[in-house]
Protein backbone atom coordinates (compact mmCIF):
# COMPACT_ATOMS: atom_id res chain seq x y z
CA UNK A 1 0.00 0.00 0.00
CA UNK A 2 1.07 3.38 -0.88
CA UNK A 3 0.10 6.41 1.20
CA UNK A 4 1.07 10.40 0.12
CA UNK A 5 0.74 12.69 2.41
CA UNK A 6 0.94 16.73 1.66
CA UNK A 7 2.11 18.36 5.04
CA UNK A 8 5.00 20.91 6.11
CA UNK A 9 7.33 18.38 7.52
CA UNK A 10 7.82 19.60 11.18
CA UNK A 11 4.33 21.35 11.57
CA UNK A 12 2.77 20.21 14.99
CA UNK A 13 -0.60 19.25 13.63
CA UNK A 14 1.57 16.91 11.11
CA UNK A 15 3.73 15.75 13.88
CA UNK A 16 0.80 14.10 15.30
CA UNK A 17 0.16 11.76 11.93
CA UNK A 18 3.78 11.05 11.82
CA UNK A 19 4.07 9.80 14.98
CA UNK A 20 0.80 7.80 14.41
CA UNK A 21 2.71 6.44 11.25
CA UNK A 22 5.52 5.42 13.59
CA UNK A 23 3.55 3.72 16.12
CA UNK A 24 1.93 1.43 13.21
CA UNK A 25 5.08 0.74 11.52
CA UNK A 26 3.54 2.28 8.47
CA UNK A 27 6.20 5.46 8.01
CA UNK A 28 7.85 4.00 5.53
CA UNK A 29 4.99 3.37 3.00
CA UNK A 30 4.64 7.13 2.95
CA UNK A 31 5.61 9.56 0.07
CA UNK A 32 5.65 13.17 1.64
CA UNK A 33 4.73 16.15 -0.79
CA UNK A 34 6.30 19.55 1.35
CA UNK A 35 3.34 22.01 1.46
CA UNK A 36 5.19 25.72 2.11
CA UNK A 37 2.92 27.02 4.46
CA UNK A 38 4.93 30.64 4.68
CA UNK A 39 4.04 30.94 0.79
CA UNK A 40 0.66 30.38 1.66
CA UNK A 41 0.61 27.14 -0.85
CA UNK A 42 -1.57 25.74 1.66
CA UNK A 43 -4.49 28.30 1.08
CA UNK A 44 -4.78 28.56 -2.60
CA UNK A 45 -8.03 27.85 -4.59
CA UNK A 46 -6.37 24.44 -6.48
CA UNK A 47 -5.37 23.47 -2.95
CA UNK A 48 -8.40 23.81 -1.30
CA UNK A 49 -10.36 22.11 -3.84
CA UNK A 50 -8.36 19.22 -4.31
CA UNK A 51 -7.03 18.36 -0.81
CA UNK A 52 -8.48 20.51 1.73
CA UNK A 53 -11.49 22.54 1.95
CA UNK A 54 -10.21 24.44 5.49
CA UNK A 55 -6.56 25.05 3.88
CA UNK A 56 -4.67 23.22 5.92
CA UNK A 57 -1.91 20.37 6.06
CA UNK A 58 -1.80 17.37 6.71
CA UNK A 59 -3.91 15.85 4.01
CA UNK A 60 -3.93 11.87 3.34
CA UNK A 61 -4.10 10.47 -0.18
CA UNK A 62 -4.94 7.10 -0.92
CA UNK A 63 -4.09 5.21 -4.07
CA UNK A 64 -7.36 6.13 -5.42
CA UNK A 65 -7.58 9.48 -4.92
CA UNK A 66 -9.56 9.31 -1.31
CA UNK A 67 -8.85 12.48 0.48
CA UNK A 68 -8.94 12.13 4.30
CA UNK A 69 -7.73 15.84 5.55
CA UNK A 70 -8.02 15.96 9.61
CA UNK A 71 -5.09 14.61 11.75
CA UNK A 72 -8.14 12.75 13.91
CA UNK A 73 -9.42 10.76 10.96
CA UNK A 74 -6.27 10.01 9.46
CA UNK A 75 -4.79 8.41 12.91
CA UNK A 76 -8.18 7.05 12.84
CA UNK A 77 -7.50 5.18 9.33
CA UNK A 78 -4.17 4.44 9.78
CA UNK A 79 -4.91 2.80 13.21
CA UNK A 80 -7.63 0.66 11.52
CA UNK A 81 -5.33 -0.14 8.82
CA UNK A 82 -4.62 -3.90 11.45
CA UNK A 83 -6.21 -5.88 14.27
CA UNK A 84 -5.12 -3.44 17.12
CA UNK A 85 -6.58 -0.25 17.28
CA UNK A 86 -4.08 0.70 19.95
CA UNK A 87 -4.39 4.45 19.26
CA UNK A 88 -8.35 5.08 19.33
CA UNK A 89 -9.39 2.28 21.43
CA UNK A 90 -10.14 -1.47 21.08
CA UNK A 91 -13.56 -1.18 22.96
CA UNK A 92 -16.93 1.30 22.30
CA UNK A 93 -16.47 2.91 25.73
CA UNK A 94 -12.19 3.30 25.16
CA UNK A 95 -13.24 4.79 21.63
CA UNK A 96 -15.30 7.56 23.25
CA UNK A 97 -13.05 8.17 26.02
CA UNK A 98 -10.10 8.77 24.02
CA UNK A 99 -11.93 10.71 21.20
CA UNK A 100 -13.40 12.42 23.78
CA UNK A 101 -10.30 13.39 25.66
CA UNK A 102 -8.59 13.48 21.66
CA UNK A 103 -11.03 16.90 21.05
CA UNK A 104 -10.18 18.22 24.63
CA UNK A 105 -6.40 17.94 23.94
CA UNK A 106 -7.00 20.20 21.01
CA UNK A 107 -9.52 22.35 22.15
CA UNK A 108 -8.38 23.33 24.99
CA UNK A 109 -4.28 23.47 24.04
CA UNK A 110 -3.50 22.75 20.52
CA UNK A 111 -5.63 24.78 18.70
CA UNK A 112 -5.74 27.71 21.05
CA UNK A 113 -2.45 27.79 20.87
CA UNK A 114 -2.22 27.82 16.81
CA UNK A 115 -4.90 30.43 17.24
CA UNK A 116 -2.89 32.73 19.21
CA UNK A 117 0.16 32.17 16.48
CA UNK A 118 -2.03 33.13 13.32
CA UNK A 119 -4.14 36.35 15.53
CA UNK A 120 -1.30 37.69 18.20
CA UNK A 121 2.17 36.97 16.54
CA UNK A 122 3.45 37.30 12.56
CA UNK A 123 2.03 33.90 12.11
CA UNK A 124 2.63 32.59 8.97
CA UNK A 125 3.33 36.45 7.26
CA UNK A 126 1.30 39.14 6.03
CA UNK A 127 0.56 37.07 3.05
CA UNK A 128 -0.77 34.02 4.26
CA UNK A 129 -2.53 35.89 7.48
CA UNK A 130 -4.95 38.07 6.01
CA UNK A 131 -6.77 38.60 9.08
CA UNK A 132 -5.64 38.43 12.40
CA UNK A 133 -7.12 39.45 15.59
CA UNK A 134 -4.73 40.17 18.33
CA UNK A 135 -6.92 40.38 21.53
CA UNK A 136 -8.89 37.24 20.26
CA UNK A 137 -5.31 35.77 20.14
CA UNK A 138 -4.19 36.70 23.39
CA UNK A 139 -7.55 35.67 24.91
CA UNK A 140 -6.75 31.74 23.28
CA UNK A 141 -3.28 32.06 24.61
CA UNK A 142 -4.61 32.73 28.24
CA UNK A 143 -7.16 29.69 27.76
CA UNK A 144 -4.15 27.33 26.05
CA UNK A 145 -2.33 28.18 29.37
CA UNK A 146 -5.50 26.93 31.44
CA UNK A 147 -5.92 23.89 29.51
CA UNK A 148 -2.45 22.80 30.07
CA UNK A 149 -2.47 22.90 33.82
CA UNK A 150 -6.07 21.14 33.10
CA UNK A 151 -3.72 18.42 31.87
CA UNK A 152 -1.37 18.68 34.76
CA UNK A 153 -4.00 18.30 37.26
CA UNK A 154 -5.68 15.22 35.07
CA UNK A 155 -2.11 13.71 34.58
CA UNK A 156 -1.67 13.80 38.66
CA UNK A 157 -4.07 11.50 38.47
CA UNK A 158 -3.44 9.00 35.20
CA UNK A 159 -0.50 7.65 33.04
CA UNK A 160 -1.46 9.36 30.06
CA UNK A 161 -4.47 11.30 28.83
CA UNK A 162 -7.47 9.12 28.15
CA UNK A 163 -6.43 6.60 31.19
CA UNK A 164 -3.58 3.58 31.39
CA UNK A 165 -2.53 3.68 28.16
CA UNK A 166 -0.76 5.73 25.39
CA UNK A 167 -3.32 7.16 22.91
CA UNK A 168 -4.28 9.29 20.31
CA UNK A 169 -5.06 11.48 22.77
CA UNK A 170 -1.79 11.55 23.89
CA UNK A 171 -0.36 12.71 20.56
CA UNK A 172 -2.78 15.32 20.11
CA UNK A 173 -1.12 16.53 23.65
CA UNK A 174 2.07 16.30 22.07
CA UNK A 175 0.77 18.24 19.20
CA UNK A 176 0.17 21.42 21.76
CA UNK A 177 3.34 21.14 23.63
CA UNK A 178 4.94 20.74 20.10
CA UNK A 179 2.98 24.04 19.38
CA UNK A 180 4.16 25.87 22.20
CA UNK A 181 8.10 24.93 22.23
CA UNK A 182 7.81 25.88 17.92
CA UNK A 183 6.60 29.63 19.55
CA UNK A 184 8.35 30.19 22.29
CA UNK A 185 4.93 29.74 24.60
CA UNK A 186 6.84 29.18 28.15
CA UNK A 187 4.81 26.23 30.02
CA UNK A 188 4.49 27.05 33.29
CA UNK A 189 7.77 25.22 35.30
CA UNK A 190 5.01 24.28 38.26
CA UNK A 191 3.03 22.02 35.68
CA UNK A 192 5.04 19.20 36.97
CA UNK A 193 2.73 15.67 36.24
CA UNK A 194 2.65 17.63 32.51
CA UNK A 195 6.33 17.57 32.06
CA UNK A 196 6.56 14.15 33.92
CA UNK A 197 4.06 12.76 31.53
CA UNK A 198 5.65 14.65 28.05
CA UNK A 199 9.27 13.04 29.42
CA UNK A 200 7.33 9.60 29.78
CA UNK A 201 6.07 10.01 26.13
CA UNK A 202 9.11 10.84 25.02
CA UNK A 203 10.44 7.18 25.78
CA UNK A 204 8.96 6.31 22.71
CA UNK A 205 10.78 6.26 19.65
CA UNK A 206 7.59 7.40 17.56
CA UNK A 207 7.46 10.81 19.94
CA UNK A 208 11.15 11.13 20.61
CA UNK A 209 11.67 11.42 16.81
CA UNK A 210 9.31 14.01 16.03
CA UNK A 211 10.45 16.06 19.35
CA UNK A 212 13.86 16.07 18.30
CA UNK A 213 13.35 16.95 14.61
CA UNK A 214 12.78 20.86 15.74
CA UNK A 215 10.93 23.40 13.60
CA UNK A 216 11.36 24.69 9.63
CA UNK A 217 11.41 28.01 9.13
CA UNK A 218 9.25 28.83 5.79
N1 LIG B 1 -8.31 20.77 11.98
C1 LIG B 1 -7.08 20.49 11.28
C2 LIG B 1 -6.04 21.53 11.67
C3 LIG B 1 -4.76 21.35 10.90
C4 LIG B 1 -3.85 22.56 11.01
O1 LIG B 1 -4.16 23.59 11.61
N2 LIG B 1 -2.67 22.40 10.40
C5 LIG B 1 -1.67 23.48 10.36
C6 LIG B 1 -0.30 22.85 10.12
S1 LIG B 1 0.94 23.32 11.28
O2 LIG B 1 0.70 24.72 11.62
O3 LIG B 1 0.75 22.45 12.42
O4 LIG B 1 2.22 23.10 10.60
C7 LIG B 1 -1.95 24.39 9.21
O5 LIG B 1 -2.25 23.93 8.13
N3 LIG B 1 -1.78 25.71 9.45
C8 LIG B 1 -1.86 26.63 8.35
C9 LIG B 1 -2.82 27.74 8.60
O6 LIG B 1 -3.61 27.62 9.56
O7 LIG B 1 -2.77 28.69 7.81
C10 LIG B 1 -6.62 19.09 11.60
O8 LIG B 1 -6.88 18.64 12.72
O9 LIG B 1 -6.01 18.45 10.73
Amino acid sequence: MSLKIYDWPTGPFPARVRIALAEKGLLEQVQFERINLWKGEHKTAEFKAKLSYSGTVPVLELEDGTIIAEVNAIITFLDNLDDDQSLTGRTPAQKGIILNMTRRAELEVQEVISTYFHNATPGLGPDVEIYQNKEWGLYQLAKGLRGLRHFDELLQKQPYVAGDEFSMADIALVGGMLFAAMIDVEVPSDLTALFAWYKRVQERPSVKQQIDRGFLDG
